[in-house]
């Protein structure tokens, strides 16, 4: 067995209590092995002065739109993407979608996230780029079934359902799928009842969009005759591996029915208040026992992808929403945006305890804006950024060490999306 030690830290427990300890890793099982005094490992990595936590977990991301960040705000979802994202979309490559995603693993990387689940175009790109980056992640090809005749919506269905199959188990396993249909409203009943059961019959969850505007509730219950959780419900949409992404608009019945069904949700604040949709009523959702992670959406709604500022936003927006500081507290916060992201993707990680996946972040407390550290939560919530981290960990393999990224050259993939991004504007701008 080949060690590592993190040492000489500070380490956010399972129960969110906080004691010195040190964690070792078994770098080839990559499992955490022990966590309390330990003895030298094979190698060190310094954690005083820092807090190890769980990796941070993106259950919500389109990674390649790093490279449509700031190029279309301040419009609500449906003119955002008809108006501007899905023409600019329509001139992607395949490596346009390699090289953004890229660009988002850095930034994941750099702010401790170590898992993520993304819906995108050109997947087989993300997977290579996820292979190389050394995280976790939950793939699909996003099916959008809008602007399409039969035969090419058809073909979309088909693709998601390829690749997920495909592509489950790759990269030693940090790499597992879904089928990942864009939304109730996008994709076609027809064609989710066909394609539903083969997902099933695949073993792949399914991950998708619901309720994330007002405007979309109210052509599903006149089509359908029934709130969209209900019409997923019927669809076989509401498995116990599945996550939806947004939930902002769901009623009371349809908290029950996902809590029934052990159907996540992936709550995106930033999203949300970018576009205006709402907010979603995250401790009723926590309350009926539902599963609720975090997710920051696409760069291009967020405009980061950083995790602690989600954090932040899902503890201030839910107090906001709610009139009521206790609503969202800063361990429900922290909760969601590692525990509640690992459940919701299904990977065995999102806690410090032996036995775990060795996927941790190391957040260097050092810093004027954390001192003093009375509630080191409170920190992770409140006042902590992604730039804090020092070290990032996943699978026992160091991606981030003190501040420099291990896997990428961060200065070649920064320059390559910058002129990649540019020539795919000038593209869609020409058409
Ligand atoms: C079919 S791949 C995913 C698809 O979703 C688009 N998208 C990005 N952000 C959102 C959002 O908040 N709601 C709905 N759809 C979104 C993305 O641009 C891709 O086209
Ligand atoms: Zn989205």
């Amino acid at each position: 067995m080949t060690t590592l030690r993190i040492a000489d830290g500070r380490v956010l427990h399972p129960d969110f209590s906080v004691t010195e300890s040190d964690v070792l890793v078994d770098r080839e099982s990559g499992e955490i092995v022990a966590v309390g005094d330990v003895a030298a490992g094979d190698e060190t990595l310094d954690a005083s002065g820092c807090l190890v936590m769980p990796g941070l977990v993106n259950a919500h991301c389109h990674a390649a739109m790093t490279l449509l960040r700031g190029y279309a705000d301040d419009k609500p979802l449906e003119c955002w993407l008809r108006e501007d994202v899905w023409p600019v979309e329509a001139e992607l490559t395949a490596e346009d979608v390699r090289v953004g995603t890229e660009l988002a693993l850095v930034e994941l990387i750099r702010s401790g996230t170590t898992a993520f689940a993304d819906m995108y175009f050109e997947m087989a790109e993300v997977a290579e780029a996820v292979a190389d980056a050394g995280v976790r992640a939950r793939l699909g090809h996003g099916v959008v079934g809008v602007g399409k005749d039969a035969d090419a919506a058809r073909a979309d269905h088909e693709e998601s359902l390829a690749f997920a199959r495909e592509y489950d188990g790759a990269a030693d396993g940090r790499i597992r799928t879904v089928y990942a249909p864009h939304s109730l409203t996008t994709v076609s009943e027809e064609l989710l009842r066909e394609y539903v059961p083969d997902a099933r019959a695949a073993g792949v969850p399914v991950h998708y969009h619901a309720n994330e505007t007002a405007d979309e509730v109210d052509p599903v219950v006149e089509e359908h005759g029934e709130r969209p959780l209900a019409y997923a419900d019927d669809l076989g949409l509401l498995g116990e591996s599945d996550f939806l992404a947004h939930g902002v608009h769901s009623d009371a019945s349809e908290i029950a029915l996902l809590a029934e069904r052990g159907t996540a949700v992936v709550h995106c604040p930033a999203s949300n208040m970018k576009l205006a949709s709402g907010a979603a009523p995250v401790p009723a959702y926590r309350e009926a026992g539902v599963t609720v992670a975090l997710g920051t959406d696409g760069a291009a709604s967020n405009n980061d992808l950083d995790l602690f500022d989600e954090m932040r936003d899902a503890a201030m927006l839910g107090k906001h929403a709610a009139a009521d500081a206790s609503a969202v507290p800063a361990q429900a916060a922290v909760e969601m945006a590692t525990a509640g992201g690992a459940d919701a993707l299904g990977i065995d990680a999102g806690r410090v305890e032996a036995g775990r996946n060795a996927d941790l972040a190391v957040v260097d407390f050092e810093a004027a804006h954390l001192t003093p550290t009375h509630d080191a939560v409170s920190h992770l919530a409140y006042a902590a950024r992604g730039s804090d981290v020092r070290h990032t960990v996943c699978d026992g393999d160091v991606l981030l060490r003190d501040g420099e990224v291990t896997v990428f050259d961060e200065a070649a993939v920064r320059e390559r999306a910058a002129d990649h991004a540019a020539a795919l504007v000038a593209r869609a701008e020409s058409e």
